[in-house]
């Protein structure tokens, strides 16, 4: 008997890897093409190239699902030049496995179906039905540092995270690996690197080797069990602008954490909490407008929560993917085992002065 989701699961998964490999051809092998957006953040040709990719094969296999991501196209069709350049890397990236590319439905049609594709992440979201939320590369800014990113997937039905997935080229493979962001100086290939995470509601984290063709055996994840808070370790965003870090350092002094916070950009925080190299993550708001992302967040939340955690705003509330594009009535995130986590929740309190 396949279990619930398992479908979804494959595609996922296999959908993240393949993307995956994209992003890596542009980190080894063509300039960034890097554009900025609207709010100044950065674009790549790899968060264009990996979304088109990621679509194509959930519209393949999944027609009828909406789809809320990250980037769109708009850039693209004035700009030819860099259409072609992420046409040219789309058109030749596959998974190195037949059977595997054919689940994912084969290539794209031409550059003109991959700016239409792309656009096809435009749904608004909501509390009702299948929606899946992409992040083609979460943690651009480590991306272009060549730092951890993540390439990040979600469903959501009725507002709830069903199944997640996270590629992550840059963090060990090893679970067991110490807690850094490091990636080993002057690293030229990815020898020992490169973990998928994934998740399916009610059946348990899991993380493989991130491969280049069919998937690798996983094997189930759990959070560390937490007993004294002196060995806690935590981390956070490296960009001081996407959580407040001289706060987190009070709350970690006060919970009485004598490590140095990890710095680590993208959802890679929440794999390697959920895999138990590290304990808590913590986002502190930086503003009080900034409405976190739904795509930013979806997977992680799952995996980490299936891995024994317990993932909440500053306020305690729940992440609600259900009311559109962003996190509209959350603030921040705070990801903890469960048996620390209300800990960790009254001490953010108090520094922050929530009520
Ligand atoms: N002011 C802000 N506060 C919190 N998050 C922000 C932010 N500005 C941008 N971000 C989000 O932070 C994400 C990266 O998270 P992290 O800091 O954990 O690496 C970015 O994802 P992208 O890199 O996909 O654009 C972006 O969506
Ligand atoms: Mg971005
Ligand atoms: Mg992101
Ligand atoms: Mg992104």
């Amino acid at each position: 008997m396949t279990s619930l989701y398992s479908r979804e699961l494959e595609i996922a998964q296999l959908a993240v890897q393949r993307a995956s490999i994209l992003t890596k051809r542009v980190f080894h092998e063509t300039s960034k093409g890097t554009v900025s957006k609207d709010d100044a953040s950065p674009v790549t040709i790899g968060d264009f190239g990996a979304q088109a990719l990621i679509i194509s094969a959930l519209k393949h296999n999944f027609p009828h699902d909406e789809i809320v991501a990250e980037e769109e196209a708009t850039e693209l069709r004035a700009n030819p030049p860099l259409r072609d350049q992420i046409w040219e890397l789309v058109r030749t990236t596959s998974l190195d496995d037949v059977a595997a590319e054919g689940l994912l439905g084969g290539g794209i049609k031409d550059a003109d179906a991959m700016l239409d594709i792309i656009d096809q992440g435009n749904s608004k979201g909501g509390k009702v039905g299948r929606v899946w939320t992409i992040d083609p590369i979460d943690g651009t800014k480590g991306f272009l540092r060549g730092g951890q990113y993540a390439v990040c997937l979600a469903l959501l039905e009725d507002g709830d995270v069903k199944v997640g997935a996270i590629g992550c080229p840059n963090l060990p493979v090893d679970d067991a690996a110490p807690l850094t962001a490091d990636i080993g100086a002057n690293a030229t290939d990815d020898e020992g690197r490169g973990v998928l995470f994934s998740a399916v509601i009610g059946q348990g984290a899991t993380s493989r080797p991130l491969k280049v063709g069919a998937l690798a055996e996983g094997r189930s994840i759990s959070m560390k069990p937490l007993t004294d808070m002196s060995n806690a370790s935590f981390c956070e965003s490296v960009e001081a602008g996407h959580s407040n870090q001289s706060e987190s350092a009070q709350i970690a002094q006060k919970l009485g954490i004598t490590k140095q916070s990890v710095r680590m950009d993208s959802q890679a925080k929440y794999g390697s909490i959920a895999r138990g190299a590290g304990d808590i993550y913590l986002r502190l708001p930086t503003s009080k407008t900034y409405q976190e992302k739904i795509w930013d967040h979806a997977a992680g939340d799952l995996i980490v929560r299936e891995a024994g955690g317990q993932v909440t705003d500053i306020k305690g509330n729940r992440l609600n993917f259900g009311v559109g594009r962003t996190l509209a009535t959350n603030s921040g995130v705070i990801a903890a085992p469960k048996a620390v986590h209300s800990q960790v929740l009254s001490v953010v309190q108090e520094v922050l002065g929530v009520k």
